[in-house]
């Protein structure tokens, strides 16, 4: 079953014929549920521009963005976050942990924010840093824990109301190789655990060894799509890094 379809997605920045620039360029892919996908490509090449969009947090030019039977750009600003609070999790490279709020209280958040009973969320928090491994961090504060610590509790926020699909910019961007490994299997356990589809934008070839797909990005446009179904694992990664190679060194500017 298809959960993320993106249909002919352009986005054009400025609206001044002296400042506009195009970021994205008739993007057309799909998701299956259960999916884990990389997105690469060069810095500039819109990564980001694109998961923002799918996320609803800025809206394309010309397109769509349909998730699990519904058109976000349909969606009125309270309605997105509505949708988003309940179906997506969003996961950052900087974390955006609240440092004001411990562990338990960041991952809590959108219960709260969603008024769920006191005894309902005490359950739900227990059970989602148990199972991330972080429940003897539960009254530390994001300063006082590491770096792979604090994306852990990201993550522990973003899947606390069972989202369907996963949007990680860069999530390992900012860690060492060891904790980078330790994310991305817990991104593979929660995809294969709980059939939650992933999208995640990466630099690193290797994180992408639990990937079924990976879509290349150039210049806002599909480059071309590696899916693992045609190749074993080794042969994967090196498709991935050969393109990598090509696409990735080059800051491309339109401008
Ligand atoms: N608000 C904006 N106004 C104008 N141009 C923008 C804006 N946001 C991004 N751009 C431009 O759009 C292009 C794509 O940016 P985007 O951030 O999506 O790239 P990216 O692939 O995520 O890059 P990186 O890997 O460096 O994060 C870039 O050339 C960028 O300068």
């Amino acid at each position: 079953m298809k959960i993320l379809k993106v249909a002919d997605l352009t986005k054009i920045y400025g609206s001044l014929e002296s400042n506009k620039f195009q970021a994205l360029s008739k993007i057309d892919f799909s998701i299956d549920e259960g999916d884990f996908v990389a997105i690469m490509g060069a810095s500039g090449s819109g990564k980001s521009t694109l998961m923002n969009i799918i996320a609803g947090y800025d809206k394309p030019t010309e397109g769509s963005v349909i998730i699990d039977n519904t058109k976000i750009e349909s969606l009125g600003e309270k309605e997105i976050a509505n949708f988003r609070r309940i179906n997506l999790g969003f996961i950052f490279q900087n974390y955006q942990l609240m440092n004001s709020l411990n562990v338990k209280e960041n991952i809590a958040l959108p219960l709260i924010l969603d008024k769920k009973p006191v005894g309902f969320i005490e359950e739900k928090v227990t059970d989602i840093m148990k199972y991330l491994k972080i429940d003897s961090l539960w009254d530390k504060y994001p300063h006082e824990i590491s770096g792979g610590q604090q994306q852990r509790a990201a993550i522990g926020r973003s899947i606390i109301n069972s989202p369907k699909v996963l949007l990680a910019d860069e999530p390992t961007g900012n860690l060492d190789s060891y904790t980078t490994d330790n994310i991305i299997e817990l991104f593979s356990k929660l995809n294969k655990e709980k059939n939650t589809s992933i999208i995640m934008v990466t630099h690193d070839a290797l994180t992408t060894k639990y990937c079924n797909k990976v879509i290349f990005l150039h210049d806002g446009e599909i480059h071309n799509t590696i899916s693992k179904k045609d190749s074993d694992n080794d042969e994967f990664i090196k498709k991935v890094v050969g393109y990598e190679n090509i696409l990735g060194g080059v800051k491309i500017d339109k401008k």
